[in-house]
């Protein structure tokens, strides 16, 4: 255990105005305690570490420049904002960060005034700071608007939608493009040459071009000390540059961990803009820590870790993460038919594609931050007879909903969807819950839509995916290790369609879609011990219902609890229309549909929040005491 670094000068800075009262010249240093603070900070706590390390300096002076929080600082995703919270008034918090009750890993406009806008999900920045500018506008304001966005969220579409409607609005917005020529992976993407080239100076024009343009642009007060600072930068005046196209003042690139660069910059753009800007800004992600600085990923995401040696904690595991079957399970597949491929959004190794690329390199598919792109793309695959399975997080297909419709259900085309973090996720919190997929997608004509029980099923089901051809199929599964079950060599085909019975009983009938499974076993058995003889049943399909299984539950006990970790509208809607279409309701069944609760629920352990939820065995038994009208007792002694 390592004691906290000393921070003098950090200690001085509870909010940024205190931060102004310090000489310039104290800024260096007050970088140098505010990394150090972060690494102890989230070496106890876990989160994101690389992203926030590489903006050190740029967050000492946005808030050394610029007045916030009335000038608005909107962080795009909000993963490197742990430097930020510790300079607004949040260092004494910052401990708490990602538990229960504690700091979120994002910005959140609940936590703080100097969090305009929540983020999480990528590439919001801009447009969020256009509206906030186009409001000032509106409203006579004066205050400046600063989006943060950094060289992966940049190949997001959304960003682009953004950047041109500023150039069309003139609007005086300010872009600090963060390139750190990293994504989680490498970046992928035509935009990330293109700024690769910006940033190596093999296009731009000589220096004297950028002092002439910056006079120009920003009024003959520009001072030697900026011609200084950017001559001595790796800075270049691009003619022309993408940007520029857009109605942009390009300024950059620029050294985004010299402070000396950044302040005169900074300051002039604060007080010269009159229209959108957008500052290029190289910087290097997990800067100043060494660990971070040599892992391949920056150590973007990390557990909590030893702050002298690096070495990240882990946490034991008596079953393989769900994630790892998924991808061991379609390697297997794709060894088989050569027709299968993969596609990820800048998420190799969290969906774990990067294994199967490792194996299938011409077979896979990286797009970048653009999940709706990647579902239109692995529809376009489709159409030429391959099997493009879409690896995507369930709260990141969200941002694809209209090309799932459009582009692949009303066509029927055969795409796979793999959703990994389904149900609560724990640190990541509510922009992260994977609530929602079963809602949207079971809703659709023709989708059939598949829950993992555990991880042997999740096996199975790659295999019944790779198989079926009707159509789309996605299959979902949680953030974290399996229950340990025997493993298939191979997995099997599924009947589409049909569930399993694990256990029959009389009385009580609990029908779980997804991995409440094992709490349904569980609390069958201290049902059963109470004298209420309990079935168990495991759907595995929301869609196409087994109409035979629900028929059969709902005719022969008194009581039918569904059981999912989703929202309301997934699966036992539409268990509920099917008993209802068939009148099976007129005959006093008492049902219970268990669902994630209609809230956006905060940060904790996973476990916590199925536990809150009712959705652990202790609640199953609860909801059918209550049912039965017994006196409430908890599943375990
Ligand atoms: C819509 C969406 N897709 C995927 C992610 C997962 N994600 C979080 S950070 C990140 C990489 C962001 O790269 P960049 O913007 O360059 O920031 P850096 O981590 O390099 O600072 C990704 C893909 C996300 N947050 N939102
Ligand atoms: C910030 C972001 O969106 C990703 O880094 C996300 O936190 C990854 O989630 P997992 O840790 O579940 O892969
Ligand atoms: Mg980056």
């Amino acid at each position: 255990m390592t004691l906290p670094p000393p921070t003098p000068l950090l200690d001085k800075v509870k909010i940024p105005a205190d931060l102004k009262k310090l000489p310039e010249s104290d800024l260096p240093q007050l970088a140098s305690e505010l990394r150090a603070e972060m690494i102890d900070a989230v070496s106890h706590t876990g989160g994101h570490l690389g992203a926030g390390l590489g903006v050190i300096e740029l967050t000492v002076a946005l808030h050394y420049v610029f007045d916030t929080p009335s000038d608005r600082i909107v962080w795009d995703v909000g993963h490197q904002a742990y430097p930020h919270k510790i300079l607004t008034g949040r260092r004494d918090r910052i401990r708490t960060l990602r538990q229960e009750n504690g700091l979120s890993g994002f910005t959140k406009r609940a936590e703080s005034d100097y969090d305009p806008f929540g983020t999480a999900h990528s590439s919001t920045s801009i447009s969020a700071g256009l509206g906030m500018a186009a409001a000032r506008d509106l409203a006579g304001g004066k205050n400046n608007v600063i989006a943060v966005i950094g060289d992966g969220a940049m190949s997001a579409g959304m960003a682009y939608e953004a950047l041109n409607n500023a150039g069309a609005l003139d609007a005086r917005l300010i872009v600090i493009l963060n390139d750190n020529d990293m994504s989680i992976a490498q970046p992928t993407g035509a935009m990330s040459a293109y700024l690769a080239r910006l940033a190596s100076g093999k296009t731009y024009q000589g220096f004297r071009d950028l002092g002439k343009k910056l006079t120009s642009y920003l009024g003959a007060r520009i001072d030697r000390a900026i011609t200084r600072a950017v001559e001595h930068a790796r800075g270049y005046m691009t003619g022309g540059t993408l940007f520029e196209e857009m109605g942009f003042f390009h300024i950059g690139p620029i050294d985004g961990h010299n402070l000396e660069h950044l302040i005169p910059v900074l300051k002039n753009v604060r007080d010269n803009a009159h229209g959108p800007v957008l500052i290029h800004v190289v910087t290097q992600k997990g800067k100043g820590y060494a660990p971070a600085e040599a892992a391949a990923d920056k150590y973007h995401g990390v557990n909590k870790f030893d702050v002298i040696t690096g070495a990240q904690a882990k946490a034991p595991a008596n079953a393989p993460s769900y994630t790892k079957v998924f991808a061991e399970s379609l390697v297997q597949e794709a060894r088989e038919d050569e027709r299968i491929v993969a596609i990820t959004a800048a998420m190799p190794s969290g969906t774990g594609l990067d294994l199967f690329g490792k194996e299938f390199p011409q077979r896979t598919f990286d797009v970048g931050i653009a999940e709706q792109h990647a579902v239109t793309f692995a529809a376009g695959l489709a159409t030429e007879g391959l099997k493009p399975f879409a690896a995507i997080y369930s709260t990141f297909l969200q941002r694809a909903y209209d090309q799932v419709v459009h582009d692949v259900a009303i066509q029927n085309l055969p795409v796979r969807f793999p959703i990994d973090r389904a149900g609560f996720v724990g640190a990541d919190g509510p922009t992260h819950c994977g609530a929602f997929d079963t809602t949207f997608l079971a809703t659709l004509p023709g989708f059939v839509v598949m829950a993992a029980s555990d991880e042997a099923e999740l096996r199975h089901m790659v295999r019944t995916a790779a198989s079926y051809d009707e159509g789309p199929i996605s299959f979902r599964y949680p953030r974290g290790n399996g229950v340990g079950v025997d493993m298939p060599e191979r997995g099997s085909v599924l009947e589409i369609g049909k569930g399993r019975i694990l256990r029959e009983g009389t009385k009580v009938a609990l029908l779980s879609f997804g991995t409440r499974l094992q709490d349904c076993l569980l609390a069958a058995e201290e049902l059963t011990a109470a004298g209420l003889s309990t079935t168990v049943a495991d759907a595995r399909f929301a869609k196409p219902l087994d109409e035979d299984l629900v028929r059969r539950l709902a005719m022969s006990h008194e009581v039918l609890v569904t059981v999912e970790e989703g929202a309301v509208g997934g699966f036992a809607s539409h268990v509920l229309q099917f008993l209802a279409e068939r009148g099976l309701l007129d005959t006093g069944l008492k049902v219970r549909p268990l669902v994630l609760p209609d809230e956006f629920t905060d940060h904790a352990k996973p476990e916590k929040m199925y536990a809150d939820a009712g959705l652990d065995a202790n609640g199953i038994v609860r909801t059918v005491f209550t049912a039965l009208g017994h006196e409430i007792r908890s599943a375990t002694a």
